[in-house]
């Protein structure tokens, strides 16, 4: 008789995801005033309000040590989001769990794990140098000094805050003072990051030096981190996944690629020109885009790409010839729409 012995059984979960989102929802109560004296007497006396939707139902789950972009035109409901992801905001509906941890409880725990750092607002003490800040920092999030030391050393070098630390921080560059503010938000190595506009208003080396340390601490420290940026640049280098909302409703979820091909009809042909060509001849391959010189961009329907680039080169002069996926930035345009005034992603 042959007897079987039970096997183990493995048991293949997968791993909890770092944030977990399900149908989230927050609405705000505004109060709607008419104008002039009369109308503020009015609104005191019989106050109205509306309701404002600003996140309709979004779910979306991170895994650990992921960086994903977080994009969507003005008042689509990001900031909002973060704040709740973040603790600062209850929602109004729906589930949300960051490392395991309601936001809204605000435990130790999660406040020791988590940073939100806003571009347009502050954390550093205005009248005091920054290396204050960090001690104040160090105190709250209970930093040990050697850690202290070691992550403001590891920060200094990578940041160069050496020469500003000492600064009054109303002395300092917009650049010098965000740096501080990451810094700051950064020491006690929290392991998610919601990061709302971090380089908005800085100059484009100061952007690739900032996108240079998150990239370098989610690498470091595998930490998550969800971004948004109206700058594409930030995005494309730092993330591959882009979560796109619109109107409080997340519209996309997916890579950065996938979004191109799912909300750009066309590709871009690149051509390096051997000889001289006319506008006339190269719009029978697609839209001209530019024609300078030898060189010339030609927008091309994606379904007839491989076509279109063989009759390219067997009946044109052609030295060179690349395709590519149209810049992000008229990818989201599209998404959008041009109308709906979407420089500010
Ligand atoms: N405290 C508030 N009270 C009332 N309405 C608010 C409040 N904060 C945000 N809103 C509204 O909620 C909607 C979403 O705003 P939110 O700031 O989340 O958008 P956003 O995507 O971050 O926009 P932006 O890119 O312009 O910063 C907008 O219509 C906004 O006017």
């Amino acid at each position: 008789m042959t007897v079987v012995e039970p096997q183990p059984q493995v048991l293949s979960a997968s791993p909890p995801s770092a944030v977990r989102v399900r149908d989230l929802r927050k609405s705000y109560d505004v109060t709607e005033k008419e104008g002039g004296f009369l109308g503020s007497l009015k609104s005191f006396v019989n106050p109205k309000t509306r309701k404002v939707e600003a996140v309709r139902g979004v779910s979306f789950d991170l895994q650990g040590g992921e960086m994903v972009g977080f994009l969507g035109p003005n008042g689509a409901g990001k900031t909002t989001t973060l704040k709740m992801l973040a603790g600062l905001l209850h929602p109004s509906g729906g589930e949300l769990s960051v490392l395991g941890h309601r936001p809204q409880k605000r435990e130790t725990a999660f406040l020791k794990n988590i940073t939100l750092v806003m571009g347009q607002k502050q954390q550093l003490i205005w009248d005091l140098p920054a290396l204050d800040t960090f001690l104040v920092n160090q105190a709250i999030y209970e930093v040990p000094d050697d850690a202290f030391k070691r992550t403001m050393a590891e920060f200094s070098e990578v940041l160069d805050l050496e020469p500003i630390l000492k600064k009054q921080v109303r002395k300092l560059s917009l650049g010098e003072r965000m740096k501080c503010e990451l810094a700051a938000a950064l020491l006690h190595r929290p392991k998610v990051l919601f990061l709302d506009e971090p380089t908005i208003g800085l100059d484009v080396n100061m952007q690739v030096r900032i996108r240079e340390f998150i990239r370098a601490y989610n690498e470091r420290y595998g930490a998550t981190v969800i971004l948004t940026s109206h700058y594409m640049a930030d995005v494309t280098a730092l993330a591959k996944r882009i979560l796109v909302i619109d109107a409080g409703r997340l519209v996309f979820d997916g890579d950065l690629a996938e979004l191109a091909e799912k909300s750009s009809p066309h590709k871009t042909v690149k051509l390096q020109l051997g000889s001289p060509t006319t506008r006339d001849l190269l719009s029978r391959y697609g839209e001209v885009v530019a024609l300078e010189g030898l060189s010339a961009e030609v927008n091309v329907p994606r379904a007839e790409v491989s076509m279109l680039a063989a009759r390219l080169l067997t009946e044109l002069d052609v030295a060179d010839l690349t395709v590519e996926d149209p810049p992000i930035e008229s990818v989201i345009g599209q998404l959008f729409g041009a109308e709906r005034g979407n420089e500010h992603l």
